[in-house]
């Protein structure tokens, strides 16, 4: 079996991950994943017990039991650049032998719950919604250096879209894990979240500098597919989580939290009351 050398994963002095600072033994199956470390402690603080907290950079860990299930909670900052490393690790941790260097006969599938928040493109989907992301667009470059593994319905849609939004490159398009968006997700708006590489023009936002694609909004708000399946909502990591847990073998969802609406230019006045009302939700159906 093919050796991994130390320069393509790579461990700290204790035999750690490198970015995330865990070891196999502090991480349980299934994991929530926010972008703001301070949602961290925010999910946690509903544990009854929690056996491990470490941090580095934006990764941020806590590890403990709900309802007498383990459950991990993890930050992981803004992006699907960090989402590349995050899921790399998290896959390395339970499918690479740290000690010889080698992947695991055996592969393990980790259950990986994003729990973000995001801004509608449709007027009836309001502040304060909680959605579930079925299929994802990423906007980003990330799938440009892996051989994602695509459906031909997928690679139809990405191309259809890359020509309605007179996009100058072609989007990728995943489907996110159809178990777990009926376990978690069965009574929320069903959506089809774009994943941005950023907050700003790249969600057709514009403050002073000017837009390229300054029909951004109109353009993916019109935009159908597969029937009369719509885009729904912007934020900056589904798509990655997406991608890459299909690539890895993980099952991977996104649940929302809708904090903006960009057809009305509402934006939450009370964000963080919003997303504390999906926080016990999401973990009573984990
Ligand atoms: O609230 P989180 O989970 O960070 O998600 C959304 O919020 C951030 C932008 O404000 C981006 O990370 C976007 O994906
Ligand atoms: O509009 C929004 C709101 C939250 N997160 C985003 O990325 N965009």
């Amino acid at each position: 079996m093919n050796r991994i050398p130390s320069s393509e994963l790579v461990l700290n002095p204790d035999n750690s991950l490198y970015h995330l600072n865990l070891h196999p033994e502090n991480i349980a199956d299934t994991i929530l994943t926010v972008g703001d470390p301070e949602r961290v402690p925010r999910i946690s603080k509903y544990f009854d017990r929690i056996e491990l907290k470490v941090s580095k950079r934006e990764y941020v860990t806590h590890t403990g039991y709900y309802g007498g299930k383990r459950l991990t909670v993890m930050s992981t900052g803004m992006g699907t650049d960090n989402i590349e490393v995050l899921m790399m690790e998290l896959d390395a941790l339970v499918n690479v032998d740290l000690v010889n260097r080698v992947a695991k006969p055996e592969q393990r599938s980790l259950n990986i719950i994003r729990v973000g928040t995001s801004g509608s493109l449709q007027p009836d989907i309001k502040v304060g919604d909680f959605l579930v992301s079925d299929y994802a667009v990423g906007l980003d470059a990330l799938m440009f250096f892996y051989n994602l593994p695509n459906s031909p319905e997928e690679q139809q849609v990405a191309a259809l879209l890359q020509e309605a939004a007179e996009l100058p490159f072609t989007p990728y398009v995943v489907r996110g894990s159809q178990r777990l968006l009926e376990q978690v997700g069965h009574d929320m708006v069903r959506g089809n979240t774009l994943t941005s590489p950023g907050f700003y023009a790249p969600q057709g936002r514009r403050v002073r500098a000017s837009l390229r694609l300054p029909r951004l909004i109109e353009n993916l708000n019109q935009f159908r597919f597969l029937g009369d399946r719509r885009l729904t909502n912007f934020e900056m990591e589904t798509a990655g989580y997406y991608a890459m847990g299909r690539i890895l073998g993980h099952e991977v969802l996104s649940v929302n939290c809708i904090l903006a609406n960009r057809i009305e230019n509402i934006f939450a006045s009370n964000p963080d009351e919003l997303v504390e009302k999906m926080i016990p939700i999401v973990l009573d159906r984990v």
